[in-house]
């Protein structure tokens, strides 16, 4: 048994707490909102974010960081992207001993274009950091907090590292599989958020299962792309934190993202959206790293580079996609053709 402190109360840390706590661990859930927490302690119901799961004794409630992390030396974080150099830097100050971090939020940095585990690397000095994991895949907190089957990937550069964080939470209910592929992995969970926002647009405009596929095969394309020049293993984007996870968000009600698109093809302001949604919605930020990326790189990325112009350049979502249907034409598999005119 371990004494694990997840960082971070909304769906997925709370849902990931139950997985620990089902395990027989000691589970210290840490939100920065006092009312949530007492909440959390009182009712065993996290309200806001899981209304409809109890939790058990095992999972306590804290909002001091300090007393969350004594004698802990495994933390999860599961905070939006956005907050998480804001809560390493209280945790470097708290704590004299080296922590594993196991990340499981998924974007990139605007701007820096760093994924999570660089950021982590950057904000906490080596001697308070043993390793750092991803844990990522096609998982939604609604549906892991009821036990339903799902499977994920623990990653990191330290295989020792990944295997720990394999057997703190894989159960019955809860498969999971390690890759050393970081940079794959990372991406991949982080990308297809811009992918489930799209076809949330073309489902909110009324298109069909055509559309949704073609989003999905070819968001696929242009995410390994990208991430296999950055270094990822191309094999990593047919895996579960690639196309695995592309399918779930893209499909599913439970997504965040997809709600986000569906209400931006009905016709609402992207604020409206965001502001409504009481819940984060990593793939807007990380459109506009996408986009960067692959300015970046020359990387060819048409549908993030249609959904930034949706995003931040008020161009109308149905434009969009009459714009990306109406690209020059082109190859399906470009290195295909690359090889066979080489041979020939
Ligand atoms: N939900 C899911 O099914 C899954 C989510 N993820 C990833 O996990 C990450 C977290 O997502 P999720 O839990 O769903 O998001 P939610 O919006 O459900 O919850 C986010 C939580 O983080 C808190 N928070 C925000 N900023 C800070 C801060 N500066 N300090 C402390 N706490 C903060 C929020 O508090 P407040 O109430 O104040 O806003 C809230 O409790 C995301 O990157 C997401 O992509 C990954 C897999 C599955
Ligand atoms: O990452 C997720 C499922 O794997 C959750 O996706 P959303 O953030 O779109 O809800």
């Amino acid at each position: 048994m371990e004494r694990i402190a997840v960082l971070g109360a909304g769906s997925w840390g709370t849902a990931l707490s139950i997985v620990l706590a089902d395990n027989h661990h000691e589970v210290r859930l840490w939100g920065h909102r006092k009312e949530l927490i007492q909440q959390i302690n009182e009712t065993h119901r996290n309200q806001k974010y899981l209304p409809d799961v109890e939790l058990s004794d095992a999972i306590k409630g804290y909002t001091d960081l300090a007393e969350a992390l004594n004698s802990v030396n495994i933390a999860v974080l599961a905070v939006p992207t956005k907050a998480i150099r804001e809560v390493l830097q209280d945790v470097i100050k708290v704590i004299d001993h080296k922590l594993t971090i196991v990340h499981v939020s998924k974007g990139i940095e605007p701007d820096s274009l760093l994924r999570i585990s660089e950021i982590i690397k950057e904000e906490v000095p080596e001697h308070l950091l043993q390793d750092v994991v991803v844990l990522s895949g096609p998982s939604h907190a609604e549906e892991v907090s009821l036990r339903q089957p799902t499977t994920v990937t623990s990653s990191s550069d330290n295989l020792e590292a990944a295997e720990l964080i394999q057997d703190i939470f894989m159960n019955q209910h809860f498969r999971v599989y390690t890759n050393p592929d970081v940079i794959g992995v990372e991406i991949g969970g982080a990308l297809k958020n811009i992918i489930a926002l799209a076809a949330g647009i073309t489902d909110g405009l009324g298109y069909g299962d055509n559309a949704k596929a073609a989003l999905i095969t070819r968001g696929l394309a242009e995410i390994a792309r990208l991430g296999s020049i950055m270094g990822g293993n191309p094999l990593t984007f047919s895996g579960l934190t690639g196309i695995g996870d592309l399918i779930v968000t893209c499909t599913s009600v439970h997504s965040r993202n997809w709600r986000a698109g569906n209400l931006l093809g009905k016709g609402q302001k992207l604020e409206d959206v965001l502001e409504n949604m009481g819940m984060v919605v990593e793939g807007v930020r990380t459109t506009k790293a996408a986009y960067q990326l692959a300015q970046k790189y020359e990387v060819k990325m048409p549908i993030t580079e249609a959904l930034y112009d949706v995003l931040f350049n008020d161009k109308e979502v149905k434009d969009a996609v009459d714009s990306l249907m109406a690209r020059v034409k082109t190859h399906e598999m470009e290195d295909l053709v690359n090889i066979s005119e080489n041979r020939s």
